[in-house]
């Protein structure tokens, strides 16, 4: 990204800049919650084994939770792990009144099933919004907590489009973290929304409507710059480490950015994108759930 003209420069949307404001707003929301009395917001982050994807979002995440004026507790447990060793933690966990939220970091170990763990999280400490409650309520349009990265990319969204509504919003990529809530929340906006996955059978043509593309795949480099409608908003959510040529190694997009630039209207670069905004939205997440605690608290009767 070395040579880009100041013209393509403004089509860029600088995910760290809006990540940090927003980050700095949870802040100071956090600074009024404990001055009225409050405990600190906990968040806890659970790691199974070692995903190169998953470790870099760990080391990002504990900063910013401190920035925020958060507490932190990490749980880095073995490759090996049984699924009851996890739903053991996870039950400690959820009693703690200490901890707001509780982060199972995805992809697990295959002989933990997925869809078992997130249902253990209660549904109010449930910050990646992933549980059936959370999943649910936003299916049916009922206030929960939406999970991070898809709301993440909204924000980024709105940040460059006031309205949203009759919009084509094209989303590559259908999976439970990303693809389907996304489209959820698009459907929200008003948007026709149309979700394309591996078995879609011509992905280009699907992209290239899209007013608004919104790409989840994993695979590098997969969206070329004549799958892109001129002037679309692109949000890139793919993040690959790849090797350089000198040995190193760099993290790269599901879109082949250098090509994209100059068709899009607007696109969001990897690192610096969705990255920062889903550690944002964590945050933002983090103190949501620790006013629901308070509403538990007060009305024990409340199934939240
Ligand atoms: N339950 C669950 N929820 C997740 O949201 C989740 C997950 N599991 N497992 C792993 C993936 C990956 N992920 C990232 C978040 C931020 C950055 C991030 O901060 N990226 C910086 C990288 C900066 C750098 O270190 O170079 C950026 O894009 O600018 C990366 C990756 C969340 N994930």
């Amino acid at each position: 990204m070395s040579t880009v003209s100041p013209d393509m420069a403004a089509k860029i949307i600088d995910g760290k800049a809006i990540a940090r404001s927003l980050t700095e707003q949870v802040g100071r929301d956090v600074a009024a919650f404990v001055e009225r009395g409050n405990t600190l917001p906990g968040l806890a982050v659970v790691l199974v084994g070692n995903d190169p994807a998953s470790e870099v979002y760990v080391k990002n995440k504990a900063l910013q939770t401190h920035r925020a004026g958060m507490r932190s507790f990490m749980h880095m447990l073995p490759q090996s792990t049984s699924q009851a060793e996890l739903l053991d933690l996870i039950a400690d966990l959820n009693a703690n009144s200490q901890i707001h939220g509780i982060l199972v970091q995805l992809p697990l170990p295959a002989q933990i099933d997925p869809v078992v763990v997130t249902n253990a999280i209660v549904a109010h400490k449930d910050v990646d919004g992933l549980g059936e409650i959370n999943a649910g309520r936003m299916a049916l349009g009922i206030d929960g907590i939406v999970p991070c990265t898809p709301l993440g990319c909204l924000k980024l969204l709105q940040s460059v489009h006031t309205d949203m509504q009759g919009k084509h919003a094209v989303i590559i990529g259908a999976s439970n973290l990303v693809g389907k809530p996304m489209a959820q929340l698009m459907l929200r906006e008003g948007c026709t929304v149309s979700v394309g996955h591996i078995h879609t059978r011509d992905t280009r043509a699907l992209a290239r409507e899209g007013d608004i593309l919104v790409v989840a795949t994993g695979k590098h480099g997969l969206v070329r710059g004549d799958w892109i409608k001129p002037g679309a908003t692109v949000i890139d959510v793919g993040i690959t480490r790849v090797p350089t040529e000198h040995g190193k190694t760099r993290l790269v997009g599901d879109v082949a950015f250098e090509e994209a630039l100059p068709v899009a209207g607007h696109i969001t670069p990897v690192p610096g994108g969705v990255g920062p905004m889903t550690i944002a939205c964590l945050l933002h997440n983090t103190l949501q759930a620790a006013l629901l605690a308070q509403n538990v608290v007060s009305r024990p009767d409340q199934k939240v």
